[in-house]
Parts: structure tokens; sequence; C-alpha cells
């Protein structure tokens, strides 16, 4: 596996090796230990698996805030995203930046986006299937998050077309009139 940093060092990009043969391919997709030696220590505690039905699915950009903030380690088994993070820690060099990553079934590729970061993505085929392993268990009470198409922060989603949205996503805040709960 290789991990390579984003322009916001923190965010990175895992990239797992696939072992071919004529049967198919084997892969480890998680090891605690070359997340380790890359300094990431958190324990991951759940699981969740998200499947978006059509392409245009836009989930975010949401996180929890603490005490159950969740550091996440995104993947795709089945389509392709695009998977955004977004810098939400006060006093950060980065704040209200963002990097996006298309994660797929074909690249093989991760992104751990840790805590202090909203966190969304869109899906850029149907039957898209996300799995991701987070550090906190789900707290609606602490379930927060940034509009997806804030100017100020200004992601570039290569939409065609209008998303397909929650009707929480179609009303969260903009970054300017959250609360910063998390600091660097
Ligand atoms: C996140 C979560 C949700 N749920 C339940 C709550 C709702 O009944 C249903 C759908 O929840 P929601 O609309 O918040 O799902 P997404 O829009 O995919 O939210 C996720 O979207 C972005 C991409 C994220 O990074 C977060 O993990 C998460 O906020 O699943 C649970 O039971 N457990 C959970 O951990």
């Amino acid at each position: 596996m290789t991990i390579t940093p984003t322009e916001i060092p923190d965010v990175l990009i895992l990239s797992p090796k696939k072992h071919g043969d004529a049967r198919g391919f084997f892969s480890e997709v998680y090891k605690e230990s070359v997340l380790a030696e890359h300094g990431f220590t958190e324990a991951f505690i759940q699981d969740n698996h998200a499947y978006s039905a059509e392409a245009g699915v836009l989930r975010g950009l949401h996180y929890q805030s603490p005490p159950f903030a969740q550091d996440k380690l995104v993947r795709v088994v089945r389509g392709s995203i695009y998977d955004v993070a977004v810098d939400i820690r006060k006093g950060s060099a980065t704040f209200g930046k963002w990097v996006g990553v298309e994660l797929s079934a074909d690249n093989w590729q991760q992104l751990l986006v840790p805590k202090g970061f909203a966190h969304g993505y869109l899906t850029l085929e149907p039957d898209t299937e996300v799995l991701y392993k987070v550090t906190n268990r789900y707290a609606p009470e602490c379930d927060k998050g940034v509009l997806w198409n804030d100017a100020e922060i200004g992601v570039d989603w290569p939409l065609k077309g209008e998303p397909i949205l929650s009707a929480k996503d179609e009303v969260q805040p903009l970054l300017s009139e959250i609360e910063l709960e998390f600091t660097l």
C-alpha cells in the first residue's frame, strides 16, 4: 500500500496493492501498521456502507462535532465518486480550502479524511457503493454540515446538471455560519 498526501497534507490518498491472478484479485485494503507509519494511530470502530442508485447523488458536506468527531477512511467497491474534504479547523493555514479526489472500483484508491474536515461525495455513475471506516460512533446530535455549494469554499463538483440531495443537504449552513468546533 502506498500513501500520498494531497494539497492539504493531513488528507491522505491510500493506494492498496491488488494481487491479480487467473481467479481475480486479492487486496489488503486496510492495514493499521501502514497508517501508523504515517502517524495515523486512531482506532476505527464502525464500518459504513452507502449505495447510491444514480449518478449525481451528492452527500455532504458532513462532519460530526466533538466529542463524536470522526476520522474517515473512504473507498469505493462499485462505481465511482468525486470525494471531497474541506478544512474547517480554526487556525489552519488551509482553513476553508478543499481537496477533491476521484475514488473508484477501478482505481482502487482510498481517501483518509481526518477529524476537523467536512466530507462529501458526488457519485459519478449509477449503482455506486461506498464503504468507509470511522473512528467514532454515529451521534445524530453531533451530525453537522456545510452547504455543498458554499461559494466561500467553491468546491468544483464535476456535476452534469442538478445534484440529487437529501432534504437535510438542501439547507445546510454556510461555512461563515457554523460554530467552529475544531482548532488546529
Ligand atoms: C451517517 C449515518 C447515518 N445513519 C442513518 C441515519 C439516516 O436514517 C440514514 C441516512 O443518513 P444520512 O442521510 O445522514 O446519510 P449520508 O447523507 O450518506 O451521510 C453521510 O454522508 C457523508 C458522506 C459522510 O461523510 C457521513 O458519514 C454521513 O453524514 O442512515 C446511521 O444509522 N449511521 C450513520 O453513521
